[in-house]
């Protein structure tokens, strides 16, 4: 359950892996977009996971319908205010929102720093209307290779200021973290924050990679930290963040059930872990859901599933002024 009493938080969403159905028919039909269906039933299958996929990248080809409709740079403002709507609704205090601009720009070629800047600006209205604090994490796709990464990083760069920190998330098997030391050490240059996504489809050994090589402070899942004591020694005593995200693992098939999903064990092991969605959408979850039902599924006891809650604060990219002004709020409210 959910302490009402603590700040909400979920600093792993992907706000271009959750567009609404109902915008993606809208979009299309604005776009004369040709979509698989043209009523939400019908859509539905089409843009979110109805039953386990056989591994990451299959999963992942489910959120290219609703790239697919950004056909205008308003398109791409839509989604992103749309996005701290949906954080409001589900009683959110605090979302980091990760993109992929080369990914939102891919299907129209749309102007990538075009991209960014719709996103900040939807993000930035979408705060202010719905009182919810907003940060935003850019995602280099690893999909695409190192030279698109580098065109995404340029166009991130380009507006430094309105994002906080980098990230690197896709095809982890195929593109490994070696491939972008120079990309970070630039995002690290300009004073940003280091997320990545490691030790989802890879090991243990993606996990040191992205820390000790492309200084990540946090890593997205993690999961297989797990296989690798010294690994979670590390990363208990340097308090790194892991962004768990219970539902997604298991649609990936990166985890067999919630029954053996190493969440607990992290918890244990004094490890900052936190509960988070991914790409709530596309996955048919909410941040409610992976509290009240996947976390206990996941054999989190009602400490740890508040540990979890704290963890989310504590890992966050605020500074500790900022994290102590969002338990006050909450706690004054
Ligand atoms: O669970 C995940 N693991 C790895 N990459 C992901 C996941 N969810 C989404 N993306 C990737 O993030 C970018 C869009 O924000 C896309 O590259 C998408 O494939
Ligand atoms: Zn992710």
């Amino acid at each position: 359950m959910i302490d009402t009493n603590l700040p909400l938080t979920d600093i792993h969403r992907h706000l271009d892996g959750n567009i609404r159905a109902q915008t993606i028919l809208d979009l299309g039909r604005q776009h004369n977009i040709a979509l698989p269906a043209d009523t939400l039933d019908a859509l539905r299958p089409h843009v979110q996971v109805t039953s386990n996929e056989p591994d990451l990248v299959s999963f992942l080809s489910k959120l290219d319908w609703g790239v697919k409709v950004l056909a205008s740079l308003e398109a791409c403002r839509r989604v992103a205010y749309e996005n701290v709507e949906d954080a409001a609704r589900n009683g959110l205090h605090y979302v980091e929102l990760r993109f992929s601009p080369g990914y939102m720009a891919m299907a129209h070629q749309l102007p990538i720093s075009g991209v960014v800047e719709a996103v900040i600006a939807g993000v930035r209205e979408g705060s202010r209307d719905f009182g919810v604090d907003a940060r935003l994490i850019g995602i280099m796709s690893r999909t695409f290779g190192e030279t698109a990464c580098l065109q995404e990083l340029d166009a991130l760069l380009a507006h430094r200021d309105g994002i906080t920190a980098l990230d690197l998330a896709g095809d982890e098997l195929g593109f490994p973290g070696s491939l972008f030391l120079n990309h970070f050490n630039r995002a690290r240059d300009a004073g940003w924050r280091i997320t990545v996504h490691a030790g989802e489809a890879a090991g243990p050994e993606s996990i040191w990679q992205a820390i000790r090589e492309l200084g990540a402070e946090r890593i997205g899942h993690g999961v297989k930290a797990v296989e690798d004591p010294a690994l979670m020694d590390f990363l208990a005593e340097q308090r790194i963040g892991i962004e768990s995200c219970l539902t997604s693992n298991i649609q990936t098939s990166t985890v067999s059930s919630l029954t053996r999903h190493p969440l607990k064990t992290f918890l244990e092991h004094g490890i900052l872990a936190s509960i988070n969605t991914d790409d709530p959408a596309v996955q048919g979850i909410d941040i409610i859901h992976e509290y009240d039902v996947a976390a206990p599924a996941a054999g989190l006891s009602q400490a740890q599933i508040r540990q979890a809650q704290i963890n989310g604060l504590e890992s966050a990219f605020l500074s500790a002024q900022e994290k102590q002004a969002l338990r006050d709020r909450v706690k004054n409210r």
